[in-house]
């Protein structure tokens, strides 16, 4: 797809309706343009006295079918294309949307929500308002313009009266040629720039707690009033550029005005033209002015969306960091997993986050992660997943590289609860039955109970049904975070990652939830990542990270036996409860 692919292909995909839409257009044009030519009409048989009252009647009757066909064409026309650019602009923002899911974390850590949303915000809505207004009025206009000279032509003005009455005009494509460009340069900055302020009210908004907590509102204040000076300048630069452009458009009709003025007067006055054929002139002349402003704001409008349109189509074109091959296997079942000198390092990264991991994990085991913050825990679930690619063959399931299978059947049969479960603004039930719509009322409460957050939920007066988010109850983090488990627990998965998903939780409850892991755990492959060993002292084989290598491996008590880091770790972490 090249740069405006996007639109090319939803402009030929429609073509048959852009095309009677073009020619109700036209012919509206056409009609309107015969005005001048009957009104030239009346005003020679006027002055040869030759109107009676029928006359005046039949002539008013004709500027009344004209008028009532004008816009009968021209609003059908208009509403065929204003049709398909509301379609155009939904088909977009549902484009864009599936891209975003297409598009891997990498991408994501790059860009900003706030720069995102401006895509499908301010981005589309421009180029719809270009393919709506824009395609009517630059039709409305060209073609207004062209059904004038040929009216006028057939009105009997002499050819070379026209011809220089119209060459101020011949100025336009030349005007256009130097304008548009630099205007379409300056509509992306604009664009760009209301991206960043989006970014940045986005980011003070979701900060705007700890701002307060802080008293920095000041220093919030400006720094986003920063950002409200950038669109400033730029729009400044942009709007004095448009201005000119389209200021310069009218100058030039009426320069044309002016000489046909002096030259169809004299005309007239040497009786080598009749006063019909001036006043349609003159007439001609004023109807175009109409459609040399409209084309200096369509054009506006069209290098403004042609930026617009670029960034949505660079999008659209983006390719993933993780995709699928052709070719790709199901994942069937996660059985073994084996993982074979794992060294990775982050895109935008100097040094590796793990390096050479060798581990194995047997199908239906429970494994603990433990290590200090930094260590490359969350890195070594984020390869498992696929959030980001790791090295070929160096992650297998049953034997098979996971970058040669399915994404779809690699994360479904994966339920992995992050330290921060993003909760949506929906009821819990919703929530925790995310996985699968359909789940019972009675599974959900099930998973609730499994992550002790049953008896939360219940009291509150809705239950299940108690709506979370912006309309709704704000959970607290360690509710948040067990909700977010139950979400993890109720699906289906052979392979459950827990992501220091109890580290918000007092100890108590993570005993409970850990008794009832042992219960789900049975037949299912667990990882336990956690910065507390109390969350993976049971498990069968524990692996100690430090600085992105296994600094340690074996059961609770192998570990303590061999009195390293962990031991360490664990007596500090006992005496940190004892002190409690
Ligand atoms: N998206 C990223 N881009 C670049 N570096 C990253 C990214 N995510 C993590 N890192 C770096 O990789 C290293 C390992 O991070 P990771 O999140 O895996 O640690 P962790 O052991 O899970 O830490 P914690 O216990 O604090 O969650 C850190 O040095 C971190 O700065």
């Amino acid at each position: 797809m090249s740069k405006t692919g996007l639109l090319r292909g939803y402009v030929v995909a429609n073509w048959p309706v852009y095309l009677v839409a073009i020619l109700l257009i036209i012919a509206s044009n056409v009609g309107q343009a015969s005005l001048p030519r009957i009104l030239g009409s009346f005003t020679d048989q006027l002055m040869q006295h030759k109107i009676q009252m029928d006359t005046v009647v039949q002539y008013s009757l004709s500027l009344l079918a004209i008028a009532i066909a004008y816009n009968l064409l021209f609003g059908t026309g208009q509403f065929m294309i204003m049709k398909l650019g509301r379609r155009f602009e939904f088909m977009t923002r549902e484009r864009i949307f599936s891209k975003f899911s297409e598009l891997s974390e990498y991408y994501f850590s790059k860009q900003g929500n706030g720069k995102l949303l401006s895509y499908v915000m301010n981005d589309v809505t421009s180029v719809r308002e270009a393919i709506s207004n824009g395609v009517t009025l630059m039709t409305n206009a060209t073609f207004l313009l062209l059904s004038c000279i040929v009216m006028m032509l057939l009105s009997g003005i002499p050819l070379s009266l026209i011809l220089i009455s119209v060459i101020p005009l011949l100025a336009i494509p030349f005007l256009v040629v130097f304008f548009g460009p630099r205007i379409r340069k300056r509509s992306r900055d604009v664009q760009e720039a209301l991206a960043n302020m989006t970014e940045a009210a986005e980011e003070q908004l979701g900060g705007i707690r700890v701002t307060k907590t802080f008293a920095i509102e000041d220093v919030a204040q400006e720094r986003f009033g920063t950002t409200v000076d950038a669109i400033k300048a730029k729009q400044l630069r942009l709007v004095r550029l448009s201005s000119l452009f389209q200021a310069l458009l009218p100058l030039l009709g009426a320069i044309s005005l002016v000489v046909s003025l002096l030259v169809g007067g004299i005309l007239t006055m040497q009786n080598s033209i009749t006063l019909g054929s001036f006043v349609a002139l003159t007439l001609y002349l004023r109807i175009i002015m109409g459609p040399l402003q409209q084309i200096g704001n369509v054009i506006n409008t069209m290098q403004r969306s042609g930026a617009s349109l670029e960034r949505v189509n660079d999008l659209l074109l983006e390719v993933p960091d993780v995709r699928e091959r052709s070719g790709a296997q199901p994942l069937d079942e996660v059985s073994d997993i084996s993982i074979d000198h794992l060294t990775f390092t982050y895109p935008r990264s100097s040094s590796p986050s793990l390096r050479n991991i060798q581990l194995n994990i047997r199908a239906g085991r429970t494994v603990g992660i433990v290590g200090r913050t930094g260590s490359g825990k969350s890195t070594l679930v984020k390869l498992l997943l696929r959030t980001y690619e790791p090295p070929e063959g160096t992650i297998r399931m049953n034997g098979t590289d996971i970058r040669a299978l399915s994404l779809e059947s690699l994360r479904s049969r994966i339920a992995y609860v992050p330290q921060d479960g993003f909760l949506f603004s929906t009821t819990i039930r919703d929530n925790i039955a995310f996985s699968d719509r359909n789940a019972s009322l009675g599974t959900v409460e099930h998973s609730a109970k499994q992550a002790m957050i049953y008896d939360n939920i219940t009291r509150f007066p809705e239950r299940f049904d108690t709506l979370l988010g912006e309309r709704g109850l704000t959970l607290s983090g360690g509710q948040r975070q067990r909700t977010s488990l139950a979400r993890g627990l109720i699906k289906k998965a052979q392979l459950l990652i827990l992501d220091d998903s109890m580290s918000a939780v007092d100890a108590v409850t993570e005993s409970g939830i850990l008794r009832s892991l042992r219960e789900i755990g049975k037949g299912k492959t667990t990882l336990i990542i956690s910065h507390r060993i109390s969350a993976v002292r049971h498990a069968d084989d524990i692996i100690v990270l430090d600085q992105g290598r296994i600094a340690e491996q074996g059961t609770h008590s192998q570990l303590m036996a061999a009195n390293g880091l962990y031991a360490a770790t664990y007596r500090l972490q006992e005496e940190g409860l004892h002190l409690e």
